[in-house]
């Protein structure tokens, strides 16, 4: 027991620490976005708690539930968090993840400006930019328009997600979602979500951006995905 409590807390401190850089990226306003990782080799995820400012979260307040989403007591000395709290009100569609693809250690949300835009429309953003077929591996993909309150969103993400090798959707009418293998992971594709958002945006407002060949997508996300940083 006190190795899964040393487990929780080290999480607790790193998805605490990685909210603050959704604020430093200037991926969130208020206090719309979120962070949760796994706990390997358990049924357990943690989360922010909803509607705490960033600047007040400590490791302390995330929060730890089961893979329902379920906030959970711990042994009942507070060691797995503030049962005071409610979890992120993503829990639900985070949770479905981690349920349903047990490759993935985190989960993002966001509702960052340019990425949103383009869920706004509805539309994928196209595979223009050599970023993008390193980290996305092709189109970031739109998922169906679900509403907050059940499984929705989380099917939505798995079965998009599922058909592409991107770590991003772009929810219609919401925002993105990212996955990775640890948190860490899964804020960078959020980080680098938005940015080719942003890109792709501006490069269309010159005229139509050039396709890259898939072949080269393919060289390009290979390579970046099994060479790069190694
Ligand atoms: O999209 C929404 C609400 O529509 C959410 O992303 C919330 O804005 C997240 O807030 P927390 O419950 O995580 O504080």
């Amino acid at each position: 027991m006190s190795a899964l409590l040393d487990t929780i807390a080290t999480i607790r401190r790193e998805v605490c620490a990685l909210h603050a850089e959704l604020t430093r990226y200037e991926l969130v306003v208020w206090t719309a976005g979120n962070v949760s990782a796994r706990v390997p080799g358990h049924d357990l995820m943690v989360i922010k708690p909803s509607g705490v400012s960033y600047d007040a979260l400590t490791p302390e307040l995330m929060v730890v539930t089961d893979l329902q989403g379920v906030p959970v007591a711990g042994d009942g000395d507070g060691a797995w968090g503030n049962p005071d709290l409610s979890p992120s009100s993503d829990t639900a569609a985070h949770a479905y993840v981690y349920r349903n693809m047990p490759d993935v250690g985190g989960v993002v949300h966001t509702h960052s400006t340019y990425a949103t835009a383009w869920a706004a429309r509805g539309e994928p953003i196209p595979c223009v930019l050599t970023m993008m077929g390193d980290e996305f591996g092709g189109t970031i993909p739109v998922g169906p328009f679900a509403l907050i309150g059940d499984d929705s969103i989380g099917r939505g993400i798995v079965d998009t997600l599922r058909a592409s090798h991107s770590p991003a959707v772009l929810m219609q009418n919401h925002g993105p979602f990212t996955i990775g293998k640890d948190a860490r992971s899964a804020v960078k594709a959020a980080v680098m979500c938005e940015e080719v958002a942003r890109t792709v945006h501006i490069s269309r407002q010159l005229g139509e951006p050039l396709p890259i060949d898939a072949g080269q997508i393919e060289s390009l996300y290979s390579r970046y995905q099994n060479v790069y940083g190694r």
